[in-house]
């Protein structure tokens, strides 16, 4: 049997081969909330690593101070190896409500980051019209976003994060904006982009299933304060069916493995 690789002690871990980002001692406070405490991480380019935690372990804080919107109280983040303090070209955020322009159309709204940095109409036209099509919303270009269900809304919110042309996408878990289906749609879909795209992701779930199925590595943080408790790199061969994997042994048992770790902080 294949076995996930199981790291318990945070403080061992080698560095990444290739680390993109890289966090140090990071901590954070809301008033006499701790939310992190000394976190280090490193996330290794091209993968898809997943933040799995209990709710309100500190998972969207973290994201956000990698994105630059949240500043640490203490820590750095280091893209390539240079510390960055504030948002950059290099990250792009996909937000819980996938922070859609209303008034505007799928097209636009795709187009809109490429509009601040200043491209011409025609090439970012062209290049959402693209990414449109890369998440499968071919035909949607003159939508508004009220004339889309959740998912599609969600994977305009995912086109205009890819069209950037950022190294490292930072995913915010969208609670009850997606129903199920869509869930699975937009699942596949990163499968696809995390291997087609040659980008970094960074994703926030609360589901176990979910971060076994499409990470390439998981970091499971402790309730609050959130510190590292676990490194997991499930090691699926997601090449097969999706129905095949939700059954295969190994995914079963490294979502079960992983649950016997969390159980111990919602019992
Ligand atoms: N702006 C804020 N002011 C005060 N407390 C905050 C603020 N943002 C987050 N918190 C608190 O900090 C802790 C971490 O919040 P955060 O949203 O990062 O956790 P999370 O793991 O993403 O939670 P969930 O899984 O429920 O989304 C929580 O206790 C939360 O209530």
């Amino acid at each position: 049997m294949r076995t996930a690789v199981l790291r318990k002690e945070p403080s061992t871990i080698p560095a990444a081969v290739d680390t993109i980002v890289g966090v140090r001692g990071i901590s954070k406070n809301y008033g006499n909330v701790e939310a992190l405490r000394g976190i280090d991480l490193d996330f290794p380019r091209g993968k898809l690593t997943s933040l799995l935690g209990p709710s309100g372990c500190g998972k969207t804080t973290l994201l956000k101070i990698i994105a630059g919107l949240i500043e640490a109280d203490a820590g750095t983040v280091t893209i390539d190896g240079k510390v960055v303090r504030a948002p950059g070209p290099e990250r792009a955020f996909v937000f819980q409500d996938f922070a859609l322009m209303p008034w505007a159309t799928a097209l636009r709204n795709v187009a809109f980051g490429l509009e601040l940095r200043g491209r011409a109409r025609t090439e970012r036209e062209e290049i959402a019209r693209h990414y449109l099509s890369e998440v499968g919303l071919a035909g949607f270009e003159d939508k508004y976003p009220h004339e889309l269900s959740g998912g599609m809304r969600q994977r305009v919110g995912l086109a205009r994060a890819l069209s950037v042309d950022a190294d490292v996408l930072l995913l915010d878990e969208p609670f009850s904006a997606v129903d199920e289906q869509n869930r699975r749609k937009f699942q596949e879909d990163l499968i696809r982009l995390r291997a087609t795209q040659n980008k970094t992701f960074i994703f926030v779930t609360h589901s176990i299933e979910e971060a076994v199925y499409i990470s390439d590595r998981i970091v499971l943080l402790s309730p609050r304060p959130g510190r590292v408790s676990q490194i997991i790199e499930p090691d699926i061969d997601r090449s097969g069916d999706p129905e095949r994997i939700h059954r295969d042994k190994h995914y079963l048992d490294t979502v079960d493995e992983i649950w016997q770790g969390l159980r111990q902080y919602v019992e």
